[in-house]
């Protein structure tokens, strides 16, 4: 294993935060190669060593193209560093943008990717359950990484599968099978997928778990004319209905999704829809929807589902039948948002000293923006605004601020607020610590609201 010591250097900021620790960046000082560092702080928690043990474990026999690498740990007393391969865009919950979603050409790239780990993590036997989009990192090629094994486990030995028995997960992308256990494996990591799927078409999630009003309507079959289910084309849902069945042996299989009309349906030329292609993001945007308008045009049968609420399909089967044999009735679900495409929780490191230019296109997609105030006034106006919102917050005296709060389903949601001199400017930056992805982003989208007077409009 490469030391990760002499030749690295670990950069100040945080890329996020975990149960027992924070990741940083490690860069090497000769080849600028980088590396994620998660730090576990041990205090005097037992428990800890072994579930990291476990962790570790499974994460070391990893490698494939779509699980962040495992280069390595190294303990210190206290302390124990573990060495990842480093995803420069963050986490997919990033790129979603709140109520909206993002294309379903980006949407249908990611669940390919994502579907193509855990079927490799499946083949080995090994069960993630924790398949959310805080645990779905993007490297810089914009290829999705899973990561975060600390719920996985062996479900399958020499040929031999078992159920399983622990509830674990994150309540909304949970299975409903897994709060009447046992359970198998691989249908409850595939239910979590169908969640993602959804959250990456529309920007919400159905419900908060599955004893809430929404899910019992859903399976009564009363629902479709509600969000998120009405942002939803009728080929989308053709596909999203037969992976959140409730019985989970009744549930597609990894293969089948692979299969299925709308994951193979070319949402023009998905492939140079990615993070880092040469043609602008804007272009690309512009010729999906002329795309989507021309077939608008001159086909009748092609829905556009947003800002008109989608059809309830009448059969769904006769739907996939349709996709298969002809594209007519194919949806277009999403909308005209096309910074929702190329967005980064990151501030990237380099060399050289962050300057204002090269955060610039950054800021306009992340959950952070620039003010035309000074440091005090900044944190004044802020702290402020977290009062009218009753929020419980903290500070520390060095421009962090935390927040506690709950999110529409009565999660907890804890986030910080780093105000940040860059250059003589002020960057107000905030960061997800603990809850749902989505709901942090909601909760940013109005308190930026409410910060309007002093947001810096021409970044
Ligand atoms: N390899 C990586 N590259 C970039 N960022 C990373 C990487 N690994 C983790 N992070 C960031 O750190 C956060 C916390 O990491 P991780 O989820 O692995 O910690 P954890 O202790 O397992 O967290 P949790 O509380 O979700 O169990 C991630 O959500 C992500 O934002």
């Amino acid at each position: 294993m490469i030391e990760f010591t002499d030749d690295w250097m670990m950069h100040k900021s945080i890329l996020g935060e975990g149960a027992y620790g924070e990741v940083k960046l490690i860069v090497n000082k000769h080849t600028n190669e980088k590396v994620a560092c998660k730090i576990i702080n041990y205090g005097k928690e037992e428990n800890i060593s072994i579930t990291i043990n476990k962790e570790v474990v499974i994460h070391k026999i990893l490698h494939h193209e779509n699980i962040i690498k495992y280069f390595g740990r190294r303990k210190e007393q206290l302390k124990e560093y573990i060495y990842l391969e480093y995803a420069s865009r963050g986490e997919l919950f990033q790129m979603i943008e709140p109520d909206v979603g993002m294309s379903s050409c980006l949407a249908q790239l990611y669940m390919k990717q994502l579907l193509n780990g855990l079927q490799y993590l499946h083949n080995l036997g090994v069960v993630h359950r924790d398949i959310k989009p805080e645990n779905l990192l993007i490297n810089e090629e914009g290829v999705l990484k899973i990561s975060d094994f600390g719920m996985a486990t062996i479900f399958r030995s020499k040929g031999r599968e078992r159920l399983l028995d622990r509830k674990c997960g994150t309540k909304p992308y949970c299975a409903p099978e897994i709060f009447l256990r046992p359970y198998k494996a691989q249908p409850a990591d595939i239910w979590s997928c169908g969640i993602v799927l959804i959250a990456m078409l529309t920007g919400e999630l159905p419900w908060g778990d599955t004893t809430c009003e929404e899910f019992i309507n859903y399976t009564n079959d009363t629902y479709i004319t509600v969000t998120p289910w009405s942002k939803l084309g009728n080929a989308t849902l053709s596909l999203i209905r037969k992976i959140l069945v409730i019985e989970p042996s009744k549930r597609l299989t990894i293969d089948q999704i692979l299969n299925h009309p709308w994951m193979k349906y070319d949402f023009e030329d998905n492939k140079r829809d990615v993070v880092g292609s040469n043609s602008s993001p804007v272009k690309r945007w512009n010729s999906m929807l002329e795309a989507e308008t021309r077939v608008h045009r001159t086909n009748p049968n092609v829905i556009l589902s947003q800002p008109t609420p989608a059809v309830r399909p009448t059969s769904i089967d006769q739907l996939v039948t349709d996709l298969r044999t002809n594209r007519e009735s194919i949806c277009f679900s999403q909308p005209t948002h096309n910074e929702n495409m190329f967005l980064s929780s990151q501030i990237q490191f380099s060399e050289t000293p962050l300057t204002k230019d090269n955060f610039s296109n950054l800021i306009k997609r992340m959950t952070r923006f620039y003010v035309t105030t000074n440091y005090e006034k900044t944190l004044e106006v802020l702290c402020s605004v977290l009062d009218t919102f009753h929020y419980n917050w903290q500070t520390d005296g060095t421009g962090a601020v935390t927040i506690s709060t709950v999110d529409l389903m009565k999660n907890q949601l804890i986030f910080k607020t780093n105000v940040i001199e860059i250059q003589g400017k002020i960057l107000v930056d905030f960061r997800l610590s603990k809850g749902c992805g989505i709901a942090f982003k909601k909760k940013f989208k109005k308190l930026k609201e409410c910060l309007d007077d002093i947001v810096e409009k021409n970044e």
